[in-house]
C-alpha cells in the first residue's frame, strides 16, 4: 500500500504558513519597535537674579518621561549684561529692560510650538533680600519691572519673587543630588555649599537632632526621606564680606584726622586704589557711618600677607556667643558637618577685573569652611569645587523648577516586570504556540476511528 506523505495535507501546510507569517511579523515588530524615535522635548526657563548678575537657564526634558529622575538637562544659559537687578533700585524700569537680550535668545532656542506651555520663573536672591530690607518700595518696583518684561514673552509666566535663604540652600542641594542621580541609586547624598556675592549657603543631610526649626527641612523624594540641615548667611557672600572686612578696618581708624590709609593684607602689594566711603557703607550689612563721613575717601593699599589676611577675615565671624549646644558662627546652630560636599564655584577662569580680589576670595573660602563651618582636613578631602554636572550648572535654579513642576515624585514609580518590546514579543510567541497546539489538537482528535475496529463491527 502506498503511504500518504503527511506534508501534503493542506492543514499541515496551513500551520507551516501561519508559523512562517508569525516569525515574519515578530521580526517586523522588533525592527519597528527598536527604530530610534524622534524625541520630543518640553522646556522650562528659570532666571537666577543674583546680587552680582542675572543668568537665564533653559532646561529641557523628554516629553513623555517627566517623572524619571535625571531626565532634565540644561539646554542653554545666558548671562544678562550688567549688574544684578537690585542695582536698578534707582531706575527700576531698566531692570526689566536688562533681561530683553537673554529672553529673546530663549525665544529662538525653544521651538515656537512649545512657547505657550513653557513655564518661566524668576527667583531673586540675596541682593534683593538686602534691598527689600533697606527699601521695600524700591524692591517692589524692581520686581514689577521684571514681571512686566517677562510677561511680554509668549511663555507661560509663573512669577517673579525673592526666594528665602532656606529655599536657596535646599534647592541647591536638590540640584546637585538630582544631577548626580543620587535619588534613584542608594549611593547616599552629597552636601551643598554655595558662595554667592551677598550670601552663602550650607545644606547637608543630618542624622542628629536639629535644635533650631528654621534650619530643618524635610523632603520625601523617590521613596526616600531626607532630613536636611540648611542655613543661608545673608551678608556672607564674597562682595558683602569684603565690605564687612573693610568696614571693621575703617572703623578702627575713623578718629584719625588725616586721610585714611587702609593697609590690607588680603590684597597684593602693588594694589593701591582710592575708594569712597559710600562704596563700603552703601549696604545694610555694614554698620552705618556718620552722615558727615559719607563723602570721604580712603586709600586701599595691599600688603599681601596670608596669615594677617586670615586674622582679619576671622574677625567677621562672631563665635563669642551660642544659644545652642553648638554653633557655626553668629549664634547660628549647626550640627557637625557630615559626608561629602560639593561647593558651587561659578568662575573657574581668572578674569582680569576680579584678579585683585582673588587673594581675599581664596582666603575667605578657606576661613569660612574651617573657622565658620568647622571643616577639618578630613572634610577637605571630601569636598569638590563644582561648576557643572553633566553640562548643567550646579546652582539652585534646576531644583527650584523641579520642585515647582512636581518633577521629582515622592514615591519611586512601579517599574513593569519587563520592557515593552520584550512583553510584545513574548505575548506573540505564546499566542503562536497556543494557536499551533490548538490546530494539532484539532487534527489529533478529528482522526477517523481505526479500520481494525470497523472490521470487528
Ligand atoms: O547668590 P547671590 O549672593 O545673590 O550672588 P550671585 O549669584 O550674583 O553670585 P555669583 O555666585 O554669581 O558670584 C559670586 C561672586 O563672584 C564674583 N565674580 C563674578 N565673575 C567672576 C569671575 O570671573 N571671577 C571671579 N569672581 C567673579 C561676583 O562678583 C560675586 O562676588
Ligand atoms: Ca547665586
Amino acid at each position: 500500500m502506498k503511504v500518504k506523505n503527511p506534508w501534503h495535507r493542506p492543514l499541515i501546510i496551513f500551520i507551516a504558513a501561519v508559523i512562517g507569517a508569525g516569525i515574519i511579523i515578530m521580526v517586523v515588530i522588533a525592527v519597528v519597535q527598536n527604530k530610534p524615535l524622534y524625541q520630543k522635548y518640553k522646556y522650562g526657563i528659570v532666571l537666577d537674579a543674583g546680587s552680582s548678575h542675572t543668568s537665564v537657564y533653559i532646561y529641557e526634558w523628554p516629553a513623555e518621561k517627566e517623572n524619571n529622575t535625571g531626565m532634565v538637562n540644561q539646554k542653554h544659559a545666558c548671562n544678562v549684561k550688567g549688574k544684578g537687578i537690585s542695582s536698578y533700585s534707582g531706575t527700576p524700569q531698566k531692570a526689566g529692560e536688562s533681561l530683553k537680550e537673554c529672553m529673546d535668545e530663549a525665544k529662538k532656542t525653544i521651538p515656537n510650538y512649545r512657547h505657550h506651555e513653557t513655564p518661566v520663573y524668576l527667583g531673586a536672591t540675596a541682593g534683593m533680600r538686602l534691598l527689600e530690607m533697606e527699601n521695600k518700595i524700591a524692591s517692589g518696583e524692581v520686581l514689577k519691572s521684571v514681571e512686566k518684561s517677562l510677561q511680554a514673552y509668549p511663555f507661560s509666566y509663573q512669577g517673579a519673587r525673592i526666594i528665602s535663604g532656606q529655599e536657596e540652600g535646599a534647592f541647591g542641594w536638590i540640584t546637585v543630588n538630582y544631577l548626580s542621580e543620587n535619588f534613584r541609586t542608594a549611593s547616599g547624598t552629597v552636601g551643598a555649599l554655595d558662595l554667592g556675592g551677598a550670601s552663602t549657603q550650607i545644606t547637608f543631610v543630618s542624622e542628629g537632632i536639629l535644635e533650631s526649626p528654621e534650619n530643618s527641612i524635610d523632603f520625601r523624594l523617590y521613596g526616600n526621606d531626607y532630613h536636611l540641615y540648611t542655613h543661608s548667611f545673608l551678608c556672607y557672600g564674597k562682595d558683602q564680606v569684603l565690605k564687612l572686612s573693610l568696614e571693621k578696618q575703617i572703623q578702627s581708624k575713623l578718629n584719625m584726622t588725616d586721610n585714611i590709609i587702609l593697609e590690607d593684607p588680603c590684597f597684593h602689594p602693588d594694589y593701591n586704589v582710592i575708594k569712597s566711603f559710600q562704596s563700603v557703607f552703601d549696604s545694610p550689612c555694614v554698620k552705618k557711618v556718620d552722615q558727615s563721613q559719607k563723602e570721604n575717601t580712603f586709600s586701599h593699599k595691599g600688603t599681601g600677607n596670608w596669615n594677617k589676611c586670615q586674622e582679619a577675615i576671622k574677625k567677621v565671624f562672631n563665635t563669642s556667643y551660642c544659644r545652642f549646644s553648638r554653633c557655626s558662627f553668629n549664634d547660628v546652630f549647626q550640627p557637625p558637618v557630615e559626608g561629602q560636599f560639593g561647593l558651587k564655584q561659578n568662575h573657574p577662569e581668572v578674569k582680569e577685573k576680579y584678579l585683585a580680589e582673588y587673594c581675599f576670595s581664596g582666603t575667605y573660602i578657606i576661613t569660612l569652611l574651617e573657622e565658620g563651618y568647622g571643616f577639618t582636613s578630613k572634610d577637605w578631602k571630601n569636598t569638590k569645587f563644582i561648576k557643572n554636572i553633566r553640562d548643567s550648572e550646579a546652582g539652585w535654579t534646576l531644583g527650584y523648577m523641579l520642585n515647582l513642576t512636581n518633577m521629582i515624585p515622592a514615591e519611586a514609580p512601579d517599574t513593569p516586570l519587563m520592557p515593552y518590546g520584550g512583553y510584545v514579543s513574548l505575548m506573540l510567541v505564546l499566542s503562536l504556540l497556543i494557536f499551533v497546539f490548538l490546530i494539532l489538537g484539532f487534527i489529533f482528535f478529528r482522526r477517523p476511528s481505526c479500520p481494525a475496529h470497523k472490521e470487528i463491527i
